[in-house]
């Protein structure tokens, strides 16, 4: 979805990487067609940085999106870039289908969900069936 990927970019130019230096853009479409996006946000204390991913997912729920359909992620890095566990989990808990994965060259890759984390935990792990 290239407009995804676009906003993605767009995105990324937003990041706060005084720390790394490493730029990060997202964008997340919800089941309603509305796109969100993200960037990553680091801190001084470093380990309360936020991925971009983590960013476009919670600002497309917060505005009331209870699915989402689809994420472009764009850094620039050798291959397409590869969401770090926290964001998989993450992404888990939303149902994306289509996560697209690409970097500033355009070499892409999109894969699902069970491809980005097998054998994930998840609400069903823990439920009891009347909860579910
Ligand atoms: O998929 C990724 C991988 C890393 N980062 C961020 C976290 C940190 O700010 C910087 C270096 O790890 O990149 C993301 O936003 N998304
Ligand atoms: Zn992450």
């Amino acid at each position: 979805m290239e407009k995804l990927v676009k906003a993605a970019l767009k995105a990324r130019e937003n990041a706060y990487v005084p720390y790394s230096g490493f730029k990060v853009g997202a964008a997340v479409q919800g089941k309603s067609g509305q796109v969100y996006t993200g960037c990553n946000i680091e801190n001084a204390s470093y380990g309360l940085s936020n991925c971009a991913e983590r960013t476009a997912i919670f600002k497309a729920i917060s505005e009331g999106e209870e699915k989402l359909t689809a994420i472009a992620v764009v850094a620039d890095t050798p291959g397409p870039v590869s969401p770090c566990g926290a964001c998989r989990q993450v992404m888990a808990e939303f149902g994306i289908g289509q996560i697209i994965l690409v970097n500033l060259k355009g070499e892409q890759q999109t894969v699902s969900m069970a491809e980005l984390l097998p054998f994930s935990f998840a609400k069903e792990d823990f439920l009891r069936d009347g909860d579910k």
